[in-house]
């Protein structure tokens, strides 16, 4: 499957009538290095998901950063010097971001497309297949601040970390993961990074319906979450058949529920 394409949603029938089973979605936004992959993953990990195949997971995880967009050459070159505002919400492909989540909402199967932070673009023809889940993850910067997703979310988080630790994070991830100079990191972020978080990312925690203080740190917060989460997965009874072939597509998973 393609990136941005889309495959119709899985029916099952219910007391007699066709059903499309729609997930929980779950909005996770903060700032950088706020620990909101932590805490996805974390919640994951409670969940007993992280050791399951991705086309039978009934929780997933979605990062925001696969919907950057595409730069030209000059964006890409002031990208490696730091001198690209990525925090700012023009740096997003926001309509292909809402159709797709748009689509996971309708149950659909999707493609997203893949990220390569080292050199600032869409990895080309490597997407994440993401099947339909009981409860969707959606995690980055900016998920509250388009009102088009606001309105998708069922509930919202907000990974509240102070912003000396967050930038500290920053800096050894950016220099071991994202292969970056620490002049650079720390060029962009005092320039485009924390303005664009005070400007765009922090007005957005009056949205959030739950505040998590420390991240990954505050067990009680996600003994919580996954608690609430364990209430939305739908049951799996064996008897009903967990998969199914598509004519023109590798296995994919029929819902039972
Ligand atoms: N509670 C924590 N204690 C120590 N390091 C952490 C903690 N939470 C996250 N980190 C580290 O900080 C960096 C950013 O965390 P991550 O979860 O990726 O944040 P985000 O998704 O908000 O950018 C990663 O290198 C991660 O391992
Ligand atoms: O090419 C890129 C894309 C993004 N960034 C920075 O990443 C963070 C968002 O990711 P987090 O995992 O939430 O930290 C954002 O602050 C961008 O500045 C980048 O540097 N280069």
């Amino acid at each position: 499957m393609a990136t941005g394409q889309t495959k119709s949603a899985t029916t099952i029938r219910v007391n007699g009538f066709d059903h499309v089973p729609r997930p929980f979605l779950i909005g996770v936004g903060g700032g950088t290095a706020s620990g909101k992959s932590s805490v996805c993953k974390k919640i994951m990990e409670q969940l007993g998901q992280n050791d399951i195949d991705d086309c039978k997971r009934q929780v997933i995880i979605v990062s925001q950063d696969c919907f950057y967009r595409e730069l030209n050459k000059v964006e890409r070159e002031k990208a490696f010097r730091g001198e690209f505002n990525f925090d700012h919400p023009d740096a997003f492909d926001d309509k292909l971001m809402y159709k797709t989540m748009q689509d996971i909402k309708d149950g659909k199967y999707v493609n997203i497309p893949a990220y390569d932070y080292k050199n600032h673009q869409r990895i080309q023809d490597k997407g994440q297949t993401v099947y339909p889940a009981d409860v969707v993850l959606f995690e980055g910067i900016l998920v509250f601040y388009y009102k088009e997703l606001l309105e998708m979310f069922n509930m919202k988080l907000f990974v509240d970390t102070d912003s000396d630790t967050r930038l500290s994070r920053r800096v050894l991830r950016d220099m071991k993961e994202r292969d970056r100079d620490l002049e650079v990191i720390l060029h962009q972020y005092t320039t485009y990074v924390k303005p664009a978080f005070e400007d765009f990312c922090l007005p957005t925690k009056k949205f959030a319906d739950v505040i998590i203080p420390r991240g990954a740190d505050n067990t009680v917060a996600i003994d919580l979450i996954v608690q609430h989460i364990q209430e939305l997965l739908r049951p799996r009874p064996e008897s009903i058949p967990r998969r199914v072939r598509h004519q023109s597509d590798s296995i994919i998973q029929a819902r039972p529920h």
